[in-house]
C-alpha cells in the first residue's frame, strides 16, 4: 500500500452571497475530490487545536502527522531548515515579509508577489545597512524571507502576521513585548532603506506594488522532531513550493523533491507536482503533496482566483494522482483536505474544523456523500478527527482493508 496527502492550502471557506450562500468548494467544479468522496469516507479534521494560532505552520504540521503540542516552535525556525540555515540554541529565527506600507498602512502583505530575484536584491540591501553579529538577514522566495537574532532577542515578542492585519495601520500591530522595540526599530529602519531603492522605483513605474518596509513575525527557537519513518514506519516525501512545509519535511526526515515551475503561487506547476508525487512512490511509501495556490486567493480577496485555484488542483492534482493511482498495479490511500480555512472574506485563515477524503483505490468502504465541501463531509463515517491522526487513520484503514 502507498500513501499521498493531498493539502490544498486554504481551500476551505464561507458562505458567500456572491454564491448564493455556497463556499468556494461548493461552487467550484471538483468532479476529482467528489470521485474520491463518492468512493471512499469522508470527515472533519482538526488541524488547529485549540489555543493555537490558525497559521500554516500548525495546520500542516497536525497534517502531516505531528501533534503541535509536542513538535511546534514556530513558524521561522521550520521555514530557517528548508533555506539551509543553521540554528543555535540561543538562535531565534523570525519570518521576514517584504509588505507594502500606503500611507502608514498595511497595504499588501505579499508587496505584489515579488519576484525572489528583485527580493534578493532588497533584503541584502537591509542586510548591508542593518545587519549584524546578532541580526541576520536571508532572502528566501517571493515575499518571504528570515532573520536571525542571536542570544534569544524577541523570543517572546507579541508578534502579529501582516496577512492576519491587510488595511490596518502599522502602528497598531508593531511587535510588543520581550525585544520589540529592537524588533520595530529594524521595521522603522528598513523603510528609508528599501523606499530608496531601485527595484521599488522600478516596480512603482511599473505600477507594482513595491517592497517598503520589513514585517518580523512567526519567531521561535529550532524544535526537536522525531523522523516520519521512526512514527510511521514509512519512507517518504514532500512536494511544496514554501520553505514553511519543505522545513516540516527536512525535520521529518522526509526527502524534499523540488519541481521544476513550483511557485507558491496561482501560476504553480500543478500537473509536475502530481507527476513527481507519483514517481517518488517507486521507491517510497508515503508523499505529501501541499499546493499554496487557494490560499494566495483567499488571502487577496479574490474570489474568481480562488475558484480557478481550487479546480486547477482538482483537475490537475488530484485528478493527475487519481488517474495514475487507478490505472497501477499498487494500492493507495490517499487523502485530499485544506489544512486551514482562508476565508474570502476575512483575508486570513480560521481555525474551524475542514473536510477531508480518505479514498482508497480498493473501493472497499464507502461512505453516503456526494460532493467534497464543508456541509457535506459532516455526513462523513469517520466524523471528526485531529489531524494529526490522519496518518495512523490511514494506515489503518489500509491494515483493515
Ligand atoms: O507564507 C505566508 O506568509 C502565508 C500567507 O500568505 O502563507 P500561509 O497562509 O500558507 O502560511
Amino acid at each position: 500500500m502507498k500513501y499521498i496527502i493531498l493539502i490544498g492550502d486554504g481551500m476551505a471557506d464561507h458562505p458567500l452571497e456572491l454564491l448564493g450562500g455556497r463556499t468556494v468548494l461548493q461552487k467550484a467544479n471538483t468532479p476529482n475530490m467528489d470521485q474520491m468522496t463518492k468512493n471512499g469516507l469522508a470527515g472533519l479534521a482538526i488541524n488547529v487545536p485549540e489555543g493555537y494560532p490558525p497559521g500554516s505552520d500548525v495546520a500542516n504540521m497536525s497534517v502531516m502527522g505531528y501533534d503541535p503540542a509536542l513538535y511546534y516552535s514556530g513558524r521561522a525556525p521550520l521555514e530557517a531548515a528548508s533555506m539551509g540555515i543553521p540554528l543555535g540554541a540561543k538562535d531565534v529565527a523570525f519570518r521576514c515579509n517584504l509588505i507594502t506600507i500606503k500611507d502608514g498602512l498595511i497595504a499588501d502583505h505579499s508587496a505584489g508577489h515579488i519576484t525572489s530575484e528583485e527580493a534578493k536584491e532588497l533584503i541584502e540591501a537591509v542586510d548591508a545597512e542593518l545587519g549584524s553579529e546578532e541580526l541576520k538577514f536571508y532572502p528566501g522566495i517571493s515575499y518571504r524571507h528570515l532573520l536571525v537574532a542571536s542570544n534569544g532577542l524577541g523570543a517572546n515578542a507579541d508578534c502579529t502576521p501582516p496577512h492576519d492585519v491587510i488595511d490596518g495601520y502599522m502602528d497598531d500591530h508593531m511587535p510588543k513585548g520581550d525585544g520589540s522595540d529592537v524588533l520595530g526599530k529594524l521595521i522603522e529602519d528598513s523603510i528609508p532603506i528599501l523606499e530608496a531603492h531601485p527595484i521599488n522605483e522600478k516596480r512603482i513605474s511599473e505600477g507594482k506594488n513595491p517592497g517598503n518596509s520589513l514585517w518580523l513575525w512567526g519567531q521561535g527557537y529550532a524544535p526537536s522532531f522525531r523522523t516520519f519513518e521512526e512514527l510511521y514506519g514509512l519512507t517518504g516525501s514532500v512536494i511544496s513550493a514554501v520553505d514553511l512545509v519543505m522545513g516540516l519535511g527536512i525535520y521529518a526526515g522526509l526527502d524534499v523533491i523540488e519541481v521544476p515551475g513550483a511557485t507558491g503561487y496561482l501560476d504553480t506547476n500543478y500537473v509536475g507536482k502530481a507527476e513527481f508525487a507519483m514517481a517518488s512512490l517507486k521507491d517510497k511509501d508515503f508523499v505529501v503533496v501541499h499546493v499554496e495556490a487557494p490560499d494566495e486567493a483567499g488571502h487577496m480577496g479574490d474570489l474568481e482566483a480562488k475558484l480557478q485555484a481550487v479546480e486547477d488542483f482538482d483537475e490537475n492534482v488530484v485528478g493527475t494522482v487519481l488517474r495514475a493511482a487507478r490505472e497501477s498495479d499498487e494500492d493507495y490511500t490517499i487523502v485530499v483536505l485544506p489544512d486551514h480555512p482562508t476565508p474570502i472574506a476575512l483575508r486570513t485563515h480560521t481555525s474551524e474544523p475542514v473536510p477531508f477524503v480518505m479514498y482508497s483505490t480498493l473501493e472497499d468502504e464507502v461512505d453516503d456523500v456526494e460532493t467534497f465541501d464543508e456541509d457535506a463531509m459532516k455526513k462523513g463515517s469517520l466524523g471528526i478527527v485531529r489531524g494529526c491522526d490522519l496518518v495512523q487513520l490511514m494506515m489503518e484503514r489500509a491494515k483493515q482493508a
